[in-house]
């Protein structure tokens, strides 16, 4: 009998077999069947002869591959991630695939939605468009050949393309979607500067051996041209035809940073990102995995992308906490990376002014090659930090007096000035002044934002939102003030002080979507914008280099955070904000606001620099036996009354208390006991072998998995988890 185990996505750590009924079906490829009512996509994992279910078996509905989707080598990495983090292999397998596929798309490349001039399209000039020259640069894209539409409207808006369409200058045509087919004999190489001495160094120490598994971390300086060190380092790999995938943090990926690879190798790259549509993403999937792409750049997910010649895997900004997926499987897309570059035995960079201690330590261990670039990129010079005491000083909104001044001076010299502040909206909290009642979510327990301009406020745990309150909800009295300071509220006032400067405020509120984004950054390169205003958007990556005045307006909530990586997220924010100004050829200054100068934390960063907390920080976690000393494991668990996750952990505890060859800690509430409606607790699991953890895990899971009080809790396993949220 010809039985297929298929995975399919569903929280059953098991595979399910289905008769295939003399139908082709091959291993790594996609299956339709139906499971309890439901038809649902999976994919097949071995073919077997028998099965203890033999008679019972349901057949296959529908083959929807031919070849698999899922490679030997891929079907070994989704089983790697399985057992790592200890995921059900349906849903890894669903992860490992773009949408599209999970929904059942075929496999294969389709023929894309294309614009193509018509006749008379192919006869206009830009004279005859000189009142529109938004339509002549369509038609003129349009001169080579019809472009994808889905290409188009990144750059060119809709009603352009219908008054083309309407003027019967353009049509829609349906084309097999190419890329650069041949990107390889596409390759150049322009406008490559000559590396510094350190850069230099390091571009030939990554070079070194080209064919082997050889990680790196690349630990420079902000604005030490790390990237220029990538941009050369996969010259080679590309002219050799190779394939280099590039994963950077969400916020991080920015037209700047593709244009750049774009230009010096005159190739297509190609782009993955939170605001791609299932069929774009399937598209770079395919392109990628044909070898059709010679570069591909993406956030976190990025990492899954199959490439058909692999020859490179860099991972700019290691540190960023977006590399770690907070739900269904739990992996952090930098550890994953480097088991891929393992298996696929290619070079991995791990770049970054800040290196998360996990991967410091193993650069100190030796695990990696340790690379360094002490000094900024051409004429740069390093930021001159410093902190600002404000103590009992009279501040307007939040800002000491003494910076006021600092930023009309660097105004007046015609430079631009950033303020960071840790949150939007208009103020974190609406306070009765009368009885002091806070305005709190009742599903989350914690203080609602005020956004005044939106006239609303809203819970940021779970986005419920309600008018802005005319009245105390409790007494009823109308003195209800806004307390504490937020970027909305920054932005408004600072419109007071300085009324002639243009600001710009840049939050998840005021920039949404990526266009919006791209063009707030090239309006503050163009100078268009004076003072910047933002959250951690600010932080990450970007190139500002007319800014010389960083002002971090308060960062003092995280010197006393109950996460033991609070320290380690606020040094790295620190210097990578610092690393905004001074980025040209004139000098750059930050300042740290902060009732508590003397802190440890702020002194030896700021006089030492990040390398030498990093490495402080790292003898304080051995001392303390923290990570990366010990491996944690969370079991996390929630339910809407606050009595089941409780009692589902104790008896979760009794049974981990059985042995002895790691540490159970808790069950306690998570640092946010309450969000959503539901009660969160966990369980920590710790000890300086990861794998002994797992494999006690793996073995009990069914055990787990039949206890009585698991049915009213919804439960999870972090491996290596990065918060206790
Ligand atoms: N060898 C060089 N000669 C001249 N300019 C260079 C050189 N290397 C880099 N630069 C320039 O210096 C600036 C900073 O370089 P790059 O963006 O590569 O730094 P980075 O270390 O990746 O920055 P960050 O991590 O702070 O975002 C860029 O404008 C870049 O073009
Ligand atoms: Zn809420």
């Amino acid at each position: 009998m010809s039985i297929v185990k298929v995975a399919l996505p569903v929280p059953k750590r098991q595979l399910f077999d289905y008769l295939s009924n003399g139908l082709e079906v091959p291993v790594g490829g996609r299956v339709r069947v139906s499971f309890a009512n439901r038809t649902l996509v999976g994919v097949v994992m071995a073919h077997t002869d028998d099965s203890p279910w033999a008679d019972k078996l349901k057949a296959v509905s529908e083959v929807l591959d031919e070849a698999p989707v899922l490679d030997e080598h891929w079907l070994t990495l989704a089983r790697w991630l399985a057992d790592y983090y200890l995921h059900p292999i349906g849903d890894v397998i669903h992860t490992l695939l773009p949408v599209a596929l999970r929904k059942g798309a075929s496999a294969l490349p389709q023929d894309t939605e294309c614009l193509a001039l018509t006749p008379t399209g192919q006869q206009h000039c830009q004279d005859d468009l000189r009142r529109a020259p938004q339509q002549w640069r369509l038609i003129a894209r349009l001169k080579d050949g019809p472009v994808a539409l889905h290409t188009l409207r990144e750059d060119i808006s809709s009603a352009v393309i219908r008054a083309c369409r309407d003027k019967g200058l353009v049509e829609t045509t349906l084309q097999a979607y190419a890329v650069q087919s041949d990107w390889h004999a596409a390759l150049t190489i322009s406008d490559k500067p000559r590396p510094n001495t350190e850069q230099a160094l390091a571009i030939s120490a990554i070079t070194r051996d080209l064919e082997a598994y050889t990680p790196v971390l690349l630990e420079g300086v902000t604005g030490s041209g790390k990237t220029e060190v990538y941009l050369q380092s996969i010259e080679a790999i590309l002219k050799a035809g190779r394939q280099v995938l590039i994963l950077v943090p969400e916020i991080g990926l920015t037209p700047q940073t593709v244009q750049r690879f774009q230009r010096r190798f005159g190739i297509d790259v190609g782009v993955l990102h939170s605001n791609l549509n299932d069929n774009q993403r399937l598209r770079v999937w395919q392109q990628a995995r044909s070898g059709e792409l010679g570069i591909v750049i993406g956030t976190r997910s990025a990492i899954f992308t199959p490439l058909a010649k692999p020859g490179m895997i860099i991972v700019d900004e290691e540190h960023d906490g977006s590399f770690k997926q907070q739900d269904g499987l739990r992996y952090h897309a930098r550890d994953f990376a480097v088991v891929r570059a393992k298996m696929e035995g290619v070079p991995l960079i791990l770049g970054t002014a800040t290196p998360s201690l996990e991967t410091l330590n193993n650069a100190l261990q030796g695990r990696y090659q340790h690379l360094t670039l002490h000094a900024r990129a051409g004429v740069a010079t390093h930021t001159v930090q410093q902190v600002m005491d404000i103590k009992d000083q009279p501040l307007r909104v939040g800002i000491a007096p003494g910076l006021i001044e600092r930023m009309r001076s660097h105004f007046a010299a015609g430079q631009q000035v950033m303020l960071f502040i840790n949150r939007r909206g208009y103020a974190p909290a609406l306070l009765c002044h009368h009885c002091g009642h806070i305005e709190t979510c009742h599903r989350c327990e914690r203080p609602f934002t005020v956004h005044k301009q939106l006239n609303k406020i809203q819970c940021h745990h779970c986005s419920a939102a309600r008018p802005l309150p005319r009245q105390c909800g409790a007494c009823g009295n109308d003195e209800i003030v806004p307390k504490g300071v937020g970027t909305e509220q920054l932005d408004a006032e600072l419109a007071s002080i300085f009324p002639h400067i243009s600001r710009v405020r840049i939050d998840s509120d005021s920039v949404r979507g990526k266009s919006t984004l791209e063009e707030v950054l090239a309006a503050i390169n163009e100078g268009r914008h004076q003072l910047l205003i933002g959250t951690q958007i600010l932080s990450k990556g970007h190139h500002f280099p007319n800014v010389t005045l960083v002002v971090i307006v308060d960062a003092d909530g995280a010197l006393f955070s109950a996460d033991f990586r609070a320290a380690e997220h606020l040094a790295q924010l620190i210097t990578q904000l610092s690393g905004r100004a001074g980025r040209a050829d004139k000098p750059g200054e930050m300042w740290l606001q902060t009732h508590h100068p003397g802190h440890p934390l702020l002194q030896d960063l700021l006089h030492n620099g990040y390398g030498h907390f990093a490495r402080f920080a790292l003898q304080e976690r051995k001392a303390a036996g923290l990570p990366p000393f010990q491996y944690q494991v969370l079991i996390r668990a929630e339910a809407t009354d606050a009595r089941s996750p409780f009692a589902f952990l104790d008896e979760l505890a009794t049974l981990l208390r059985q042995q002895t060859d790691f540490q159970v800690l808790g069950p306690v509430p998570a640092l946010m006991e309450k969000r959503q409606g539901r009660y969160r607790v966990q369980l920590l699991l710790q000890s300086t072998r990861r794998g002994v953890i797992q494999a006690w895990l793996a073995t009990n899971m069914a055990t787990f998995e039949r206890l009585p009080s698991v049915r009213k809790v919804r439960w999870s396993i972090d491996v290596d988890p990065q918060d206790f949220m």
